[in-house]
């Protein structure tokens, strides 16, 4: 696949994610984010399970994505929980071994952290719906390396392209490829009109520094 055509695949799903309505501006009542980050822009990936075609497209995507970038692995493994429903589909189409990765081990039961199997030595490949500091996906990662499991790399549907996220994966050696990002997602969203000249600079302000952006009154 040639970076022409990953760019195009790119586009596309982000044009999928602003037509299913995944996307939520918001700068006067910000979102929470999971690591705390107020925010005023949501993209609500896990809407894409109710629509086949979306869904498909990912897991094609992840598919060409995974064998390019990591060739043969042994389990698809996806993180609690909106990574989940996307680890089945790509297992499924790759015939292979799935599992999943609680965001915390269980309270009850096997007290499991991780579900499905995993054995040591075996070549796993993370996916995750979407990264934002990379916390949660690092974190699943090293869930998987601690069972002795070797971490391919983190597969990831959306990235809004942080330093800091970068900086979390490359501190903990573990590659992160997503299919498309924030930076694809507003040029596809301004071309088409979903969002306006003014948003796209309100997001520009909060973009500089998301931990300490305030809302306007
Ligand atoms: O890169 P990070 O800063 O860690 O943020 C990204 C994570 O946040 C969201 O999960 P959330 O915690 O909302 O839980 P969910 O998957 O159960 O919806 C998303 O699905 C990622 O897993
Ligand atoms: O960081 C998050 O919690 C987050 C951001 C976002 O845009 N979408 C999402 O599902 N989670």
């Amino acid at each position: 696949m040639t970076k022409q055509m990953d760019q195009n695949r790119a586009r596309t799903i982000a044009h999928m994610l602003l037509q299913i309505n995944a996307v939520t501006l918001r700068p006067n009542h910000p979102f929470t984010w999971t690591s705390g980050i107020k925010s005023p822009i949501y993209c609500d990936n896990r809407l894409t399970m109710a629509y086949p075609q979306v869904r498909d497209f990912i897991a094609e995507g992840f598919v060409d994505l995974i064998h390019r970038e990591w060739g043969q692995v042994d389990v698809v493994a996806g993180t609690a929980t909106a990574g989940i429903p996307h680890a089945a589909f790509v297992s499924q189409k790759m015939f292979l071994p799935m599992a999943y990765i609680r965001s915390s081990a269980k309270g009850h039961g096997k007290e499991n952290l991780i579900e499905g199997r995993i054995r040591a030595g075996q070549r796993v490949v993370v996916i995750e719906d979407l990264v934002s500091t990379g916390g949660s996906s690092v974190k699943a990662a090293q869930a998987v390396q601690e069972i002795g499991g070797i971490v391919a790399g983190v597969a990831a549907i959306f990235t809004y392209g942080f330093e800091k996220a970068a900086k979390t994966f490359a501190e903990a050696g573990i590659p992160l490829r997503t299919l498309t990002s924030y930076e694809v997602l507003l040029q596809v969203a301004l071309a088409n009109g979903s969002i306006s000249e003014t948003e796209v600079e309100l997001l520009a302000s909060w973009r500089k520094d998301p931990e300490h952006w305030e809302p306007t009154a």
